[in-house]
């Protein structure tokens, strides 16, 4: 085998050896370089075939010109070494030079050379302050890659996402152009990005899932590749395999009740579609309600209990008016009087502004062989992708005035116009700029069910053992109002509710305990704001 590479390899020397002087060949592996970034620029490929015909193959077919210069090996460094540098001084000098398309956008040089930076930022945690920081440094819109820019301005948010918006990013339109059956492991960790780039939280696999999603977001060839990595594959598979499991599960046994999976599967034999869809499409449905939906639901719980257990004030207003509404007696999981609790709701809004489950906003792309759009004030070409950062907008105090980075629900109840509420100087209130949930046609499709849980959740506790506290000193939290019972965390807000899950205390502790181990073990920057 390998006598017949080196034969053939020989006469394929033999064919096109030209015997060129050193600067010739030189400058023959330089133009290809640059050749190649073209081709780079023009077609984006995440196929690795074409990574390697592009990469690999030139620079060994271009070292038989060097042949006649240096030894067999040095030939081969020499020749990878210049193709090499040749490409990444190219794309370089391109990216930062002011004839980039988006040159004109200010940024940080390390963001305008490459992802690759944002990598390692991500890998960090801390995504959205980085952010932020970012945006009061250079304004309301930064280019944070190569081609792709943060915004903060409201007035994009109308234009980017809004029914005349632009599609969602590059990762979600690759989904929706694969020809053949989809890889869902592989694109699931794209989408994890596209929705929960910033979340922070803990839990074994579920952050090793997320931790790979966030880097791959940023650089999604790196996804590709670590998809050969065993250990990388091994846990997509096995997430692929239980996904499926509980999918045909599910198919099998049909429905008891309407569920989700009931719309998913079209088994109400209604709407555009009568018949199931493919069983790939099912899964897929399933899995990406089930990532869209569990980790940001939960981390806004943890993060609402967080605002409440550090605004003991703010506690006992919300105790007292649940305890209106539902005096004791009354079934205070009957939903009648969850939509119209003011302050319920004014909580639930102060900690969406002030922690959105997904920091960074949804990216759209500015779709290739258009002529580029204008957002808002701002036009991006073709191949941009934007996103607006919604942790930036929510506290920026030109949108909301005072006490932009404090917890102060009644912010809610002032602009509501509520009786008894001082309107103070310079309030501001920009509820345009209010966007947890996303905007448009492709926003959040489980907005309705994810409030109506955060207001349940007071009464019930809801996600049990994958609710945590962010943060907890001793000193912030109002241990004598929460209790566990068994398999769920209950808040006791009304009165009657008190008895019988006392007896239970011993339980509460051992999950505080497992609450506080965990926080100081997964060193995933639980609380948002350090
Ligand atoms: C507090 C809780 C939640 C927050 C803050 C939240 C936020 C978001 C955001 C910002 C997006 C991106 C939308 C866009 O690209 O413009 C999104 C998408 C989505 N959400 Fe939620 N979400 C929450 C809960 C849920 C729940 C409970 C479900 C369960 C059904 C869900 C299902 C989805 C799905 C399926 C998408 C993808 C929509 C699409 O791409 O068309 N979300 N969510």
């Amino acid at each position: 085998m390998i006598v017949a590479f080196d034969r053939m390899y020989s006469n394929f020397q033999t064919i096109v050896s030209l015997h060129l002087p050193l600067r010739t060949a030189l400058a023959l592996v330089v133009s290809s370089a640059l050749v190649v970034h073209q081709i780079f620029k023009r077609y984006e490929t995440y196929s690795i075939l074409a990574h390697v015909l592009l990469l690999l193959v030139p620079p060994r077919i271009l070292a038989i010109y060097l042949e006649d210069h240096f030894t067999h090996f040095l030939c081969i460094l020499v020749s990878y070494t210049l193709y090499l540098f040749t490409l990444i001084l190219s794309i370089s000098l391109y990216r930062v030079s002011p004839f980039h398309p988006i040159a004109h956008y200010p940024g940080p040089l390390l963001n305008k050379l490459s992802k690759l930076w944002m990598v390692w930022v991500v890998s960090r945690g801390k995504l959205h302050l980085y952010l932020k920081g970012l945006h009061e440094q250079y304004g309301d819109i930064v280019r944070i890659g190569p081609n792709e820019v943060s915004i903060r301005d409201p007035s994009a948010i109308v234009p980017l996402m809004g029914p005349d918006g632009l599609p969602k990013g590059p990762f979600v339109e690759a989904l929706a152009n694969q020809k053949s059956e989809i890889d869902l492991g592989k694109w699931l960790g794209f989408f994890t990005y596209d929705l929960l780039s910033d979340l922070a939280y803990g839990g074994g696999s579920e952050m090793l899932r997320l931790v790979a999603s966030h880097i791959f977001g940023q650089a999604p060839w790196m996804g590709i590749y670590a998809n050969y990595i065993p250990q990388v594959s091994s846990t997509i598979r096995r997430l692929n395999e239980s996904e499926k499991a509980r999918t045909m599960e599910r198919v099998k046994n049909g429905s008891i009740k309407r569920d989700l999976f009931y719309y998913f599967n079209n088994e109400d034999c209604q709407g555009a579609e009568s018949t199931p869809p493919p069983i790939k499409v099912a899964i897929s449905d399933g899995s990406l309600s089930v990532i869209a939906g569990t980790d940001t639901a939960s981390s806004t719980l943890n993060n609402l209990f967080y605002c409440l257990l550090t605004h003991p004030k703010a506690c006992n207003r919300l105790r007292e008016e649940v305890d209106s509404y539902y005096p004791a007696g009354e079934n205070a999981l009957d939903t009648k009087h969850h939509a119209d609790m003011p302050f319920l709701n004014a909580v639930i809004n102060e900690t969406l502004r002030l922690y959105p489950a997904v920091p960074s906003g949804s990216q759209r792309v500015v779709i290739k062989g258009t002529c580029g759009r204008a957002i808002g004030p701002y036009y991006l070409p073709e191949w941009t992708s934007a996103a607006v950062h919604f942790y930036s907008v929510h506290r920026d105090p030109r949108n909301f005035y005072p006490s932009t980075d404090a917890f102060w629900p009644d912010r809610w109840l002032i602009a509501a116009g509520q009786k008894g509420q001082q309107f103070p100087e310079n309030f501001v209130h920009n509820a345009a700029a209010f966007i947890p949930f996303s905007y448009g046609p492709e926003n959040c499709v489980g907005k309705a069910l994810a409030l109506q849980e955060m207001r349940m959740t007071y009464f019930r506790g809801g996600t049990g053992r994958f609710l945590r506290i962010n943060k907890i000193t001793s000193a912030s939290v109002d241990f004598t109002s929460l209790y566990y019972d068994n398999s769920v965390m209950l808040i006791v807000l009304c009165q009657d509710n008190i008895s019988g899950v006392k007896a239970q205390r011993d339980g509460f502790l051992m999950w505080m305990a497992e609450i506080l181990y965990e926080a100081g073990v997964a060193a995933f920057g639980c609380n948002i704001d350090q």
